[in-house]
């Protein structure tokens, strides 16, 4: 289904496919990016869905920001997210973890990435909340290496915004993609290939991101 953009030009909207190694592997490799279903059980994406709605219910998550440790900065107009840190709290949690690392070895196989470990945050976006477009490395995190970001959102139409949208390369004006944030789906790009931004979501927005690194010796 087309959606208008600001510039009123439609962009596409992106339609996933199995998870399968394989074709993630191609279409990584021939698009730099994939969008994909069935990467969690069904069940695992609702219990994730609860177990984050219940930690922004009782004030545990915190206001993201730009940079890290001492360039760490809130800016509103660039991302108006709330974030926490996934570390195998919740059996979910760990079944996540678990899952992350078994994509991790999967790509290694594929694609000989080199991809060492995985961190993954949840995150929520209120209503009238965006993330500017950007790529996924600032100052001190150069070794991001693949980004996997988790919907969590039943029912989500795409006039409700929300929308990821993705950026052909740094001179690109106008998206070539957008994907609905639905839950079940997950886009896999390559960190530092792929500009993209949320669109302003009209309701909450739920999500899990998580970023391969590469071994970075101190
Ligand atoms: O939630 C999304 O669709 C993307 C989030 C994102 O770009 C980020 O956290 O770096
Ligand atoms: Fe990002």
């Amino acid at each position: 289904m087309p959606i208008e953009n600001k510039n009123k030009t439609n962009i596409t909207l992106s339609m996933p496919v199995a998870y399968k190694a394989g074709t993630v592997a191609d279409a990584l490799v021939h698009r730099g990016f994939a969008h994909v279903t069935g990467l969690l059980e069904e069940a695992l994406f609702h219990q994730l869905r609860a177990e984050l709605i219940a930690l922004d219910a009782q004030d545990q998550l915190d206001r993201a920001g730009i940079g890290r440790g001492d360039d760490f900065t809130v800016k509103t107009a660039v991302r108006g997210d709330y974030t926490k840190w996934i570390d195998g709290d919740t059996l979910a949690e760990c079944l996540l973890l678990e899952r992350l690392e078994q994509v991790r070895l999967e790509m290694n196989e594929q694609l000989m990435l080199g991809l060492f470990e995985v961190e993954a945050h949840y995150a929520a976006y209120p209503p009238g909340s965006f993330y500017a477009r950007h790529t996924d490395s600032f100052r001190g995190a150069k070794n991001r290496i693949l980004s996997l970001v988790m919907y969590l959102n039943p029912d989500w139409r795409a006039e409700e915004g929300g929308l990821l949208t993705l950026f052909a390369d740094e001179a690109a004006q106008r998206p070539f993609t957008a994907v609905r944030p639905e839950l079940g789906h997950a886009v896999l790009f390559l960190s530092e290939e792929m500009p993209h931004e949320v669109t302003k979501a009209q309701r909450s927005r739920y999500s899990i991101a998580a970023w391969y690194h590469c071994h970075q010796p101190l």
